[in-house]
């Protein structure tokens, strides 16, 4: 069976809450780790015994990559390790990067190109202004990302490293794990830091301002086997919209966030991507936006249910069909035109990898091999697109490339 992948969504995670009102947590806003901070009533100044110092050593030489000293968390029962903080300044030409995760994880992103070699972030034109896009406030959502020129389906639009990474856990407490993050986010160079502080928030509570923003700005990297969760500064403008005309993906070994136009898109036009799947049904996608990032969505596919609902309906019934490989099937490429033709309707140009693969799967089922490569040839490039070059289901356009014929789904329907 053809299973369309769902790697890289948006992260609509919530770290565990905590009653606020018996805390009092001295904000580090001036961005000095030196500070003393009250934690659950428990007071921590450098050279605490119970807690390592918050200490920026000189000599930077013993930490391999990394610019500080990592300061670790004690040993966390899930993961049966502490969680550190890594932080490189000078990576990337001082844009600079913090880590939290484990030692052994920290030894992984250490070893990856990105860390490695400073060059290869550059030649990939990797954080770099591709001067497409600024920023400017959208009416009832904020800040946005717009157009600065028209671009084309396929143009880069983004690609960054990002400011923080942090291994997913819920084990700390909300405030202990703001401690790290604020280190974590103190440490980064001055703009990087500075950039990051700026982000949306969802609740605007200061006490826990690093984590606020997050919540509002975070996708999930997977790393050494293991989620994380990444705000990468620049990206974090664009907006959701349902029918999204820019798509997204994650390339772990570069440790980057890569955004391309998935139709043309007008100067002045605001420049969005989906937070959640557009394929979800209204009352999914609304929940999704409202638990993750609080906020109710009225794009056109959110505001007429109804509508957007029936379309759905109608997808999920002509991918039914066309994953039916019986004998009785009733699929045929009409069907698969079909359902190009719906997401094309919908605005959903950014997703249409599925329907592309259900095109070169049915015009090979009935012997047109040239129709099939030309589907898996749009669904490869999209898929490059979207879900980046590790994706599952790059293997099955590659071998309908390569041969057709020899597929097992060439002339499985005549
Ligand atoms: C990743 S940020 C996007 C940029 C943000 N608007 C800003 O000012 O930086 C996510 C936040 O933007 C807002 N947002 C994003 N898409 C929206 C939409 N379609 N409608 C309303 N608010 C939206 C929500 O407040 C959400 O928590």
């Amino acid at each position: 069976t053809y299973l369309p992948s769902h790697s890289h969504h948006l992260s609509h995670q919530c770290w565990h809450e905590h009653p606020f009102s018996t805390v009092t947590l001295q904000c580090l806003d001036g961005g000095n780790s030196e500070n003393v901070e009250t934690i659950r009533g428990r007071l921590i100044t450098p050279g605490s015994p119970s807690r390592p110092a918050f200490r920026i050593s000189s000599d930077t030489s013993q930490y391999g990559p990394w610019t500080h000293q990592p300061i670790c968390t004690d040993v966390l029962q899930s993961l049966g390790s502490p969680l550190c903080v890594y932080t490189s300044a000078s990576f990337s030409n001082g844009r600079g990067i913090s880590i939290f995760t484990t030692p052994k994880i920290a030894e992984e992103f250490a070893s990856l190109p990105a860390i490695q070699d400073p060059t290869i972030l550059e030649t990939r034109s990797i954080n770099i202004d591709s001067g497409t896009w600024h920023v400017q406030e959208m009416s009832g959502k904020g800040m946005g990302m717009v157009a600065k020129r028209n671009l084309k389906f396929k143009d880069r639009i983004t690609g960054y490293t990002p400011a923080l990474l942090a291994h997913v856990e819920d084990e700390l407490s909300t405030l202990e794990r703001e401690r790290f993050f604020r280190l974590a986010v103190n440490q980064l160079p001055d703009a990087m830091r500075d950039m990051y502080l700026r982000l949306a928030t969802v609740y605007g509570d200061p006490r826990v301002r690093v984590q606020d923003i997050v919540k509002a700005n975070t996708f999930q990297l997977d790393i050494g086997g293991q989620n994380h969760l990444a705000v990468f500064p620049e990206t974090s403008r664009l907006n959701h919209a349902c029918a999204p005309n820019a798509q997204y993906y994650l390339e772990p070994t570069l440790l980057t966030h890569i955004v391309h136009a998935t139709r043309p898109i007008q100067q002045g036009e605001e420049i969005t991507i989906a937070y959640t799947s557009p394929v979800d049904f209204t009352k999914v996608r609304q929940q999704n936006l409202q638990n993750g990032f609080h906020f109710t969505c009225t794009c056109s596919r959110c505001s007429d249910q109804a509508r957007s609902d029936a379309t759905l309906k109608q997808i999920q019934d002509l991918q039914e069909r066309l994953n039916d490989w019986s004998a009785s099937s009733t699929a045929s490429p009409k069907t698969a035109e079909k359902l190009l033709q719906i997401y094309r309707q919908e605005g959903l140009e950014g997703f249409l990898t599925i329907p592309y693969g259900f095109a070169a799967l049915a015009y090979n089922a009935v012997g047109d091999t040239k129709k099939a490569i030309k589907y898996a040839n749009l669904a490869k490039e999209l898929t490059l697109m979207k879900d980046g070059m590790w994706s599952a289901n790059l293997g099955m356009y590659e071998d309908i490339l390569k041969d057709a014929r020899a597929h097992w789904s060439y002339n499985r329907r005549l």
